[in-house]
């Protein structure tokens, strides 16, 4: 019977003789060692009298005088590694310290780079010994052989002139070699809070992420635009990644007036391509003008299998909202509180575009701690003192929306306004002092959630908006969802230099300059006062919404029809057209076009309720009109014998005409039931409409049936 380990051995043996280099073992000579070892093994050859006739190998002489050159060779630098002049720098000053004390032993020498140590590169200041090494004469004079040094100045006079100009110039702000008394006084180390979004990790993650998109969407809040972009970002991928397509996407535009963020983004598309949007499960705006505009995008890059979208940003301006919004349901983690999202992750928007969130970034700039608090980069519950930031919040918000949101009247300073808050709202300690810390925390969650109503002015807000109208750039003009084919814009191109110089910028203007939104359709939810509102011109509207209503059939189903919902803003905040003429006609033709609209209301509601859709929000007063309105007409044709009147107005009237209710299948008499129940319309439709509530009250109806049936029996 063999030894296992005999086995083992003719395993080894074979593997030997099949390679030049044994796998197993070092202890296997390779056949470099053996050459080594044969070259040791050789003896010169010698004739009868001693004299060498064959030298051994690398032995032989060349005649004295004949200049030899040894032939450099790539293998010299084989066996060196190259290191960073950082880690170099470490090792010297760590090595140095260890070397420098007398209590401490270097081993392993020499395994150890210690020349590293030796040869320090002097620092630049350090004298250079010229005179001690060289004369005079070999250096500066008629004999010198050596290069003459560039001085900066030749003679005495011009040493002074240049010494005066040098001093005139000098100023102590600019001095960073200045030595300063220590007073004992310095500016705090600031707290880590305030870097969120900056750590080298969320960088790696931003920059994973611009790698793989083929277009990089910022997103920017549309209460502070200016204030939540990274300048830096964006000459870094006009710079580094020309070829990928840009843009900006305007968030939360339902936080401020409409006539801002209209204007907003046209000021933001004089530089990038920009879409106006509010991240929203239920009413989202912008979303088929985003999708129709990753369409094109798509067919842009037909040569890919799919493309990538990245979504990058300041955090907490609703990146992962969007995203949501998008897919129509919840696939990214959100919260009002910066930082949520972690780590980059792709979802399959289509089959052939992914999206990718990034967590927010920060890149580091001037601003307070203030600043960073009120841009919501900070979550509140990690400031240690957060009524630190409340005059900053008193004095952004106008006093009235203050007053409004937390029915306080007048206030002398921050902290009487704090005081009268935490009265107010019966936060108090133990004494019946007011919690200002608590009470500080939820006014800054409420400004960083939008509930103080704020917003910054666009530049020129007074001025007309009629010359950034005209701009190529995004073409404010009307509906969402009409994009029109890549091929189709290509032909359609009027502009000069954009055909000149086709570059992904100037692709993507292109594709975003044929959606149109309707900023009208925008549901700001905050109430603004007049002095912040601004007629919204939106003569174009009515043309973007005949081109929707053309195509709305072949639209994405169900995501079209949520952004079709009627919002009441444009009849919160009546606008008006610049351009009418004034006085009677002026009055006329406004009464008119609201009518219009309450028709058009009226139709898709109609529409709607057939649909059974949900959170409608249209305002009370117009609501209840228009249902009292439809019912009346309802009955009409139902007097009429109105052929046209609907299926399931017909199967409502049915029983109660037609049939003896006791003949009904139960079938139809759940549909009746159903009929009778509210509309599933309006703003407390999950007030009523709770499911849990619902299995409720069946449970107790079902229950108390069960008793009294027990009490009969
Ligand atoms: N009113 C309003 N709130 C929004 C909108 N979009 C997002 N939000 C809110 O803003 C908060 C932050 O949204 P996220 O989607 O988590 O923001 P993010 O940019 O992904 O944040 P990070 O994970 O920190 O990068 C959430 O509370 C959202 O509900 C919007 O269009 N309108």
């Amino acid at each position: 019977k063999k030894h296992p380990s005999w086995e083992g051995r003719g395993q080894i043996m074979s593997l030997f003789f099949l390679s030049d280099r044994p796998k197993c073992g070092s202890h296997m000579r390779d056949r470099a060692t053996i050459k080594r070892l044969n070259m040791y093994r050789q003896k010169e050859r010698r004739n009868n009298r001693g004299k060498i006739i064959k030298p051994l190998q690398f032995q032989s002489k060349v005649d004295p005088g004949t200049v030899a050159r040894v032939e450099p060779n790539i293998k010299w630098f084989a066996n060196t590694r190259v290191i960073k002049q950082s880690c170099l720098q470490t090792f010297q000053d760590e090595m140095g310290k260890v070397v420098k004390d007398p209590y401490r032993v270097v081993m392993k020498r020499t395994k150890l780079p210690m020349s590293l140590l030796n040869d320090r590169i002097q620092p630049h200041n350090s004298k250079v010994h010229i005179l001690d090494t060289e004369t005079f004469e070999t250096t500066f004079g008629p004999k010198a052989q050596r290069k003459r040094p560039n001085l900066a100045v030749c003679d005495m006079q011009s040493l002074v002139e240049k010494t005066e100009t040098l001093t005139n110039e000098y100023s102590l702000e600019k001095d960073r070699d200045l030595v300063v008394e220590d007073t004992g006084v310095r500016d705090e180390v600031r707290e880590e809070i305030y870097k969120k979004g900056q750590s080298k990790r969320i960088w790696g993650e931003l920059y994973k992420v611009i790698d793989s998109s083929d277009v990089v969407i910022q997103v920017l809040d549309a209460r502070d635009p200016i204030g939540t972009r990274s300048p830096h970002i964006e000459a870094y991928i006009k710079k580094e990644k020309p070829w990928k397509n840009f843009m900006f996407v305007l968030n939360k535009c339902d936080l401020v007036p409409t006539w801002a963020t209209k204007r907003w983004v046209a000021i933001l598309s004089h530089e990038h391509p920009t879409l106006a949007f509010h991240a929203s499960l239920t009413n989202p705006f912008g979303k088929g003008a985003l999708i129709q505009l990753l369409r094109q995008f798509g067919k842009l890059h037909s040569d890919k299998k799919q493309i990538s979208v990245g979504f990058i940003g300041y955090p907490n301006v609703g990146k992962s909202s969007v995203i949501n919004a998008l897919r129509s349901k919840k696939v990214c983690n959100v919260a009002p509180i910066a930082g949520e999202t972690k780590v980059w992750q792709y979802i399959t928007l289509m089959r052939r575009i992914f999206l990718i969130d990034c967590p927010g970034v920060v890149y580091p700039s001037g601003d307070s701690e203030t600043d960073i608090v009120l841009k919501g980069v900070v979550q509140v519950e990690k400031i240690k003192c957060p009524d630190d930031h409340i005059p900053a919040v008193l004095e952004r918000a106008k006093s009235e929306y203050i007053s409004k949101t937390y029915k306080i009247e007048s206030w002398s300073s921050a902290v009487d306004f704090l005081e009268k808050l935490a009265f107010r709202m019966g936060k108090l300690l133990k004494g019946g002092e007011p919690d200002i810390q608590t009470i500080s925390k939820m006014v800054l969650n409420d400004w960083q959630r939008g509930r103080i109503p704020f917003f910054v002015k666009p530049p020129n807000a007074e001025v007309s908006s009629q010359p950034i109208d005209k701009l190529k750039a995004a073409k404010i003009t009307s509906d969402v969802d009409h994009v029109k084919d890549a091929s189709e814009s290509s032909t359609v191109q009027t502009e000069p230099e954009e055909t000149k110089e086709p570059n992904t910028d100037t692709q993507t203007q292109q594709l975003v300059s044929q959606v149109r939104q309707n900023f009208g359709k925008i549901n700001v939810a905050p109430e603004y006062f007049a002095a912040d509102l601004q007629p919204v011109d939106n003569s174009d509207n009515e043309e973007a919404e005949e081109s929707c209503s053309e195509g709305e059939e072949e639209k994405e189903g169900e995501n079209e029809n949520k952004e079709k919902e009627p919002i009441g803003v444009e009849l919160n905040q009546p606008e008006e057209n610049s351009s009418e003429p004034k006085g009677k006609s002026k009055s006329t033709k406004v009464l008119q076009e609201l009518d219009d609209k309450i028709a058009k209301y009226k139709k898709f509601l109609n529409k709607a309720k057939a649909k059974r859709f949900s959170a409608i929000r249209i305002p009370k007063n117009l609501a209840a009109k228009m249902f009292t309105d439809s019912n009346q007409k309802e009955v009409e044709s139902n007097l009429n014998g109105d052929p046209k009147a609907g299926r399931k107005r017909k199967i409502q009237n049915e029983p109660i005409d037609d049939q003896p209710p006791t003949k009904l299948s139960s079938k139809e008499k759940r549909r009746l039931e159903r009929m009778q129940r509210s509309k599933k319309v309006g703003v407390r439709y999950y007030e009523t409409h709770n499911v849990k509530n619902k299995n409720k009250q069946k449970k107790t109806i079902g229950a108390s049936d069960q008793q009294k049936f027990k009490k009969k029996q």
